[in-house]
């Protein structure tokens, strides 16, 4: 079975008893691209810092790379939502620090390369926030992690930035194995990019899985909205959308069940689909599916 990279049994975490993030269970093997998604305040930074051993359980645990996130602080890397950086250090002197940091781990070159537009001369403090954000995928890179967790990595760099370093980040995770957990509100920049998918919302893991199962799990059906008490009631509804006589629905099929009728019209969803749609709905009943390594052992 393939090694784990990051897994969670019954973790919560409460911000001096508020919870943020309640009963939450899934596995992630490693070498994945996981998509961390949900609404603001949904808890996804909660179990990024988790993961990354910045905070403590309150209840359950939360595992990564096969050990407790402090015993492997080394082998992985955490970019967080506000990027951290010594202000007073200059580009060069940051990236030297990386390397002093991570004696035996540091690959000077994979840094340069992804901070090759910056000054080098250039203090941190004068870099816009798109500049530091590609600093600190430089210093996180550079540490030749197993596990990189980015908590919005791309909010805000300019489109064709978030491009070459989208496609840089992905190039190098997919040429090393590395395993990738990554949030983010654009769905456009998950699609293609991430194989896995964690929808979080209200603290609670909603939707789990390879994307291919968790899509095709799902089927987009439009119809006469007359017909529809009695066309969907075989499924399990995520969502129902009526316009005029038309009515649009996102349902799940379990297996066994019967196709939708022949007067309905079928297609998968697209990721955006079927993420717009369960947080629309947040009263539709969670789904994990079988990690794919499971599947084939069976
Ligand atoms: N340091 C903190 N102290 C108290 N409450 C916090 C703290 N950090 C987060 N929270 C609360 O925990 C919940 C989850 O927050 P979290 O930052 O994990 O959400 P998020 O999904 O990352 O949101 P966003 O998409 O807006 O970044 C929210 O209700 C938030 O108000």
């Amino acid at each position: 079975m393939t090694p784990t990279a990051f897994e969670a049994h019954g973790l919560a975490h409460r911000y001096r008893g508020k919870p943020a993030l309640e009963d939450c269970t899934f596995r992630l093997a490693a070498g994945h691209v996981c998509a961390l998604v949900g609404p603001n305040g949904a808890g996804k930074s909660t179990l990024l810092a988790l993961a990354a051993g910045l905070l403590r359980p309150t209840r359950g645990t939360v595992r990564v790379l096969g050990t407790d996130p402090a015993s492997a602080r080394e082998r992985l890397a955490y970019v967080a939502q506000d990027k951290p950086l010594y202000p007073q250090l200059t580009v060069g002197e940051t990236l030297r620090l990386g390397g002093e940091l991570n004696p035996g781990r540091w690959d000077a070159r994979a840094a340069a390369d992804i901070a090759a537009p910056l000054d080098r001369a250039a203090r941190v403090r004068s870099l816009s926030g798109g500049q530091r954000t590609r600093l600190a995928l430089a210093l996180a890179l550079g540490k030749r992690p197993e596990l990189l967790l980015l908590d919005e990595p791309m909010a805000d760099l300019d489109p064709l930035a978030r491009h070459q370093l989208m496609g840089a980040l992905m190039a190098d995770a997919a040429e090393r194995g590395t395993t990738v957990v990554m949030s983010s509100h654009i769905l456009t920049e998950l699609e293609g990019a991430c194989d896995h998918l964690l929808l979080v919302d209200g603290g609670r893991v909603r939707l789990g899985g390879p994307v291919d199962d968790l899509l095709t799990a799902h089927t987009l059906v439009t119809g006469p909205a007359a017909e529809a008490d009695e066309a969907l009631s075989p499924y399990t509804v995520v969502e129902t959308r009526t316009t005029g006589r038309q009515a649009s629905a996102l349902i799940r099929r379990e297996s066994g069940a019967v196709p939708p009728p022949a007067s309905w019209q079928a297609a998968e969803p697209t990721l955006e689909e079927l993420l717009l749609s369960h947080l629309r709905s947040p009263g539709a009943p969670a789904l994990l599916m079988d990690q794919p390594e499971r599947k084939t052992a069976a």
